[in-house]
């Protein structure tokens, strides 16, 4: 078997795969070495789950907004093996079959830098293979959950991510730490699913605090509503858990302790660089990898080096994960047929990445907010729309809420950055992230006619509450 390649991938998560497809679509030959599931955290333990745990929710917050319909309780066992299924019960065989119909090599197992263009791998099986790249190695090695040293946690062994995503019971009482994405999705989930009481305990003072204020505000209301306790502004100062699975007392610096059955650490992510070898090259351990726009590694001579996805700390989201990898495939491409600087970059990530947050109602963003864009230097103006006053929202549901924002650009008259949260939000994104990507100039925007009547009257709404 050829040890030699034209590429090396280390990880094949959504993003390694990525990188490899497009390296072979351009004529090259490539190997992708993965310790854990072809497909990663997103397909397994991420993304797929979490989304397969909400879906039901979502649908339990329509049908209760529509009269005439009987909100039956959510069969939680069914939900899970649906859940189940939708992470292909854990088996990744669909997956390496796809990455070897690309066609490119899998190798199951652990892979460490050793070096310029070389990758050993401790194979999965027992013994060790090594790598050699004749034009890039890649690393796609992801992130992984940060437990903060809070004395008492981590001998807690409390939750993150994995476990929350791949449980088979809901706890009746559930202490979140964390106001970010992961801690609002699941909370939702886990108490949409039956969990008795849900607590999200957030050092900031709100929800979401990356997106536009309001967003987080919609949030922490419906949540307030359902019955989801946010306590802002707040550390827990240590936890115990005297038996192991067994109950938690979480302690505040003031007040009663919180008493809970399960507590989940939603604190962020680190990136996946311990032991991958980077010091074989001269880069840091522990801190994501520097990369430019053609996602090579700034930080190592002769080019060889590149980071996509999480790893390299840009924009922890498949979707933009995956830009990149399509971006570094085509870059090594036309690198090795002697275009020392090929046009293809990442551009996406300069305009503000798409994102969308799965709860109820749903929020999404594209581009900058407003506090990012005046930061910038850019002269703004802010439109507000009330998505309820559009009759699409109104015909979706009794007491519908939303909001929308617009932040334009008022030296070029195009939009920098769009927010909209509410039920059902999520596929307006699209539109947004074509107009502040393409920069179509308002006044050319103002001729994209909304169909009546759905939600996306809003852009007409936004259009018209800035004048045109
Ligand atoms: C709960 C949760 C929900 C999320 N939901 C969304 C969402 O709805 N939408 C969205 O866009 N993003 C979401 N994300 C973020 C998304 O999961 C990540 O951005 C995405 O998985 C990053 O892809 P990646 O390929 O960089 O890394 P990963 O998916 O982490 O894949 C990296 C792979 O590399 C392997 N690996 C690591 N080290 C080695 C090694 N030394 N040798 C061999 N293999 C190795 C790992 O086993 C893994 O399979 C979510 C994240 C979480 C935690
Ligand atoms: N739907 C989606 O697109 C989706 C879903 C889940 C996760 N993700 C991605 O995964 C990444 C990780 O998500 P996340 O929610 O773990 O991170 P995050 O950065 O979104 O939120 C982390 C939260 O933890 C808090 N925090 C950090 N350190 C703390 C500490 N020591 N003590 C108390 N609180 C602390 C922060 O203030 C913040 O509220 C995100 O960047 C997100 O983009 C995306």
């Amino acid at each position: 078997m050829a040890d030699e390649f034209d590429v090396v991938v280390i990880g094949a998560g959504p993003t390694g795969e990525n990188v490899v497809d497009r390296a072979v679509r351009g004529g090259l030959t490539a190997a992708v070495v993965e310790e854990r599931l072809a497909g990663g955290e997103c397909s397994y333990w991420a993304c797929v789950p979490s989304k397969a745990l909400l879906r039901p929710v979502d649908l339990a917050g329509e049908v209760a907004r529509v009269p005439g319909l009987e909100l039956a309780p959510i069969d939680v066992a069914a939900v899970l093996a649906r859940r189940d299924e939708a992470v292909g019960n854990f088996d990744d065989s669909g997956q390496v079959g796809w990455i070897e119909s690309v066609p490119a090599e899998f190798v199951r197992g652990r892979g460490r830098l050793d070096g310029p263009r070389r990758v050993r791998v401790a194979l999965a099986d027992g013994g060790e293979r090594v790598l050699t790249a004749r034009h890039a190695v890649v690393v796609a090695t992801g992130s992984s959950p940060v437990v903060p040293p809070v004395p008492g946690l981590a001998e807690a062994a409390p939750w993150t991510s994995h476990e929350v995503t791949e449980t088979s019971e809901v706890p009746e009482r559930l202490v979140v730490l964390g106001g970010g994405v992961v801690a609002c999705e699941m909370a939702q989930a886990m108490h949409g699913l039956g969990a008795r009481q849900t607590t999200l305990v957030v050092r900031g003072d709100g929800l979401l605090s990356r997106m536009e204020p309001f967003a987080g505000e919609l949030l922490a209301r419906s949540f307030a509503e359902a019955g989801i306790e946010v306590r802002t502004g707040l550390q827990v100062s240590r936890l115990e858990r005297p038996e192991p699975g067994g109950k938690v007392t979480v302690h505040l610096p003031e007040g009663p302790p919180l008493e809970a059955d399960e507590v989940l650490v939603a604190t962020g992510r680190r990136p996946a660089t311990r032991d991958v070898g980077l010091g074989t090259v001269g880069l840091p351990d522990d801190v994501p990898i520097e990369v430019d726009d053609s996602m090579r590694a700034t930080g190592v001579s002769d080019g060889w080096l590149y980071a996509v996805g999480d790893v390299n700390g840009r924009a922890l989201l498949t979707h933009m994960g995956k830009y990149q990898a399509r971006v570094c495939g085509d870059v090594i491409t036309a690198r090795a047929r002697g275009d020392e600087l090929p046009a293809m970059r990442d551009v996406a990530g300069g305009y503000g990445a798409p994102q969308v947050v799965f709860t109820d109602p749903q929020i999404c963003a594209v581009g900058r907010t407003e506090a990012v864009a005046r930061a910038d230097g850019f002269r703004v103006r802010v439109v507000d729309y009330d998505m309820g006053a559009v009759t699409g929202a109104y015909l979706l549901g009794d007491g519908y809420r939303g909001q929308a924002r617009a932040v334009v650009d008022e030296d070029r008259k195009v939009l920098l950055g769009v927010t909209f949260a509410g039920p059902g939000a999520a596929e307006l994104l699209h539109a947004a992230t074509i107009a502040v990507t393409a920069e179509v100039p308002l006044d050319r925007l103002w001729h994209a006619v909304p169909a009546f009547p759905t939600v996306s009257e809003v852009w007409l709404r936004l259009l018209e509450t800035y004048g045109l």
